[in-house]
C-alpha cells in the first residue's frame, strides 16, 4: 500500500510551473484521431489517465509516442480498430471522447462507460441525445454501448444542462459530419476552445466556442498540426488554496489568470493576497481567513472542482461556511476524512456547513477521487502531527508530480510504502473508516 505522508512544515513559500490541463489533454488526443495526419501535441502532462490513453491507442491502432522534448507525436493514419475496451474505458472518464471522434470518423464505435471519479452518477445522456440527433444510433449492453451512423448529419442540438464534456463530444462529431450543426446552450469552459482551437487548426470549421453557442460546419477531412494544451486552471487553484493554509505565499507560473476568474476573487474575498500577472499568480497570506459563501457552477462560476481543496482552507477560517456543490451535488466524499482529522463539517443534501476555527490533527485518512486528495494534502499542511493519505492513484490521475511540487514550496510531503495495514487501523476503502 502507498501513502502520502505530510508533516508540518509551516507556510509555503516559492514558486510553482503549473502543467498542461489534465481534462483538456484527454478531449486533444481524442481529437487528434480525427486527423488525416500527424498531429503533434505540447505540454500533455504525464498523468496516469494519459496512460491509458496510450494503452487504447495500442489497441486501436493510433500511433502515439512521447517526444525526449515532452511532446506527444500521434498519428492517427493506422487506426483499425473502433472498439473500445470497457476496462481502459471504465479507468478514466474522458474515455467518451473516443466514441465522438471515432463515430465521425469510422461510422461505428463499440466502447465501454466512461469511469473516473465516483463521487456521484455521471449521466452520459446528453452526449447521447447529441448523437441521436445527428442521425446515430445508440444500443446499450452489460458493459459497452455501440453508436453507429451510415452518414452523420449536421442538426440542432439543445442541451438540457449545461456539460462541458457532451459539448466537447459533440464538436468531435459534428466537425466532420454532413452539414450544419449548431450547439445551444454549450459550456464555456477553457477545454471546450481549447479543443476547437486545436481542430479549427487541423482545419475544421467551429465558430463560437467560448459562448453558449456553438456552431459547426462540417468539413470531410482534417490535416494535421501542432497545439499546445492549456494550463491546468484547477491545479493551479490548488496551489493558490494551498498559499492560503498556513499564510504563506505561492506564485504559479505558466497559467492563464483569465481561466481563474472566479477563484481568485474566491481567494480575495477570504482574505488572501492576489496579485496577477501576464502568466503568474501570487497568492499570499494577510492575517485570518474569513468564512464565506461558496456555490458551485459551471465555468465562468466557481468550479466544482476546486470546491474540495477550498473546502479544506475554509476548516481555517474563524466562522462558518457554507459550501454548495450545486454540479456534483454528492461530491462531499472528503468530508469524512476531514472530520476525521478534527474538522467541524456537517453536510445536509448538496451543502457542507463548515465552523472553522478548530485545529487540525494528523490522521490515517482514504482520498477517494482526485479533488478530495488534493483536499486533504492542504488540510495535512495544517493539522499538527503526521497526515497519512491512501487513495495515491486518484491523486495520480490527475497531476504527477505532487511531491516534488509541493517540497519545493517547503512542504514536508513524501511517498511511502507500506506492505501491511497499519496495526489495528483498515487504511483502505472508506468502509473501513
Ligand atoms: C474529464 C473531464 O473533463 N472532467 C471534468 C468534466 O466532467 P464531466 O464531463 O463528467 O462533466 P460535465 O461538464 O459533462 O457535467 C456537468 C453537469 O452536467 C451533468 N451532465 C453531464 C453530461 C450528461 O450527459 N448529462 C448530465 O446531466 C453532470 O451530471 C453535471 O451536473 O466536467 C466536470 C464539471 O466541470 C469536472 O468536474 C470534471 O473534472
Ligand atoms: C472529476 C474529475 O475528473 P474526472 O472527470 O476525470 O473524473 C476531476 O478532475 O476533478
Amino acid at each position: 500500500m502507498r501513502y502520502i505522508q505530510v508533516e508540518t512544515a509551516g507556510a509555503l513559500h516559492g514558486s510553482v510551473r503549473i502543467p498542461g490541463s489534465k481534462n483538456s489533454s484527454l478531449a486533444l488526443l481524442a481529437a487528434a484521431c480525427l486527423a488525416d495526419d500527424v498531429v503533434t501535441l505540447e505540454g500533455i502532462p504525464a498523468i496516469d489517465d494519459v496512460k491509458v490513453v496510450s494503452r487504447i491507442a495500442q489497441d486501436i491502432g493510433l500511433e502515439l509516442h512521447r517526444m525526449e522534448n515532452g511532446n506527444i507525436v500521434l498519428d492517427p493514419r493506422w487506426i483499425h480498430s473502433a472498439v473500445i475496451d470497457p476496462g481502459k474505458a471504465a479507468a478514466y472518464r474522458a474515455s467518451y471522447y473516443f466514441a465522438g471522434a471515432l463515430l465521425a470518423k469510422f461510422g461505428r464505435v463499440t466502447i465501454g462507460f466512461p469511469g473516473g471519479d465516483d463521487f456521484s452518477s455521471r449521466p452520459i445522456d446528453q452526449h447521447v441525445k447529441a448523437f441521436q440527433a445527428m442521425g446515430a444510433k445508440v444500443e446499450f449492453h452489460e458493459d459497452y454501448y455501440v453508436v453507429e451512423a451510415a452518414e452523420l448529419r449536421g442538426s440542432d442540438i439543445y442541451f438540457d444542462t449545461i456539460t462541458s464534456g457532451a459539448t466537447i463530444n459533440s464538436m468531435l462529431a459534428a466537425c466532420r459530419a454532413k452539414g450544419r450543426t449548431n450547439l445551444y446552450n454549450a459550456a464555456v469552459d477553457p477545454e471546450v476552445v481549447d479543443t476547437a482551437t486545436l481542430l479549427n487548426r487541423l482545419g475544421a470549421r467551429i465558430y463560437g466556442a467560448g459562448t453558449d453557442r456553438i456552431r459547426i460546419e462540417g468539413v470531410p477531412y482534417l490535416n494535421g498540426g501542432d497545439h499546445a494544451v492549456i494550463p491546468d486552471r484547477l491545479i493551479a487553484g490548488t496551489f493558490l488554496m494551498a498559499a492560503g493554509m498556513n499564510g504563506g505565499q505561492v506564485t504559479v507560473q505558466d497559467v492563464i489568470p483569465e481561466h481563474l476568474g472566479s477563484c481568485l476573487a474566491k481567494l480575495k474575498e477570504v482574505g488572501l493576497g492576489i496579485e496577477a500577472g501576464e502568466s503568474s499568480i501570487t497568492a499570499y497570506g494577510l492575517g485570518a481567513i474569513k468564512a464565506t459563501r461558496i456555490r458551485t457552477a459551471m465555468y465562468p462560476g466557481f468550479a466544482t472542482d476546486l470546491q474540495q481543496p477550498m473546502t479544506a482552507l475554509l476548516t481555517q477560517a474563524k466562522g462558518k461556511s457554507i459550501v454548495t456543490d450545486r454540479v456534483f451535488p454528492n461530491r462531499f466524499n472528503h468530508v469524512p476524512q476531514l472530520r476525521r482529522m478534527g474538522a467541524d463539517v456537517e453536510v445536509r443534501k448538496e451543502t457542507a456547513f463548515i465552523r472553522g476555527g478548530r485545529p487540525l490533527v494528523g490522521e490515517w485518512v482514504h482520498a477517494t477521487d482526485v479533488r478530495a486528495g488534493f483536499c486533504l494534502l492542504l488540510a495535512g499542511l495544517a493539522a499538527e502531527g503526521v497526515t497519512r493519505i491512501t487513495g495515491v492513484e486518484h491523486l495520480e490521475r490527475g497531476f504527477d508530480d505532487v511531491i516534488e511540487s509541493f517540497r519545493s514550496l517547503g512542504a514536508n510531503l513524501s511517498m511511502m510504502k507500506q506492505e501491511t495495514e497499519p496495526n489495528g487501523r483498515p487504511a483502505i476503502g472508506m468502509n473501513g473508516f
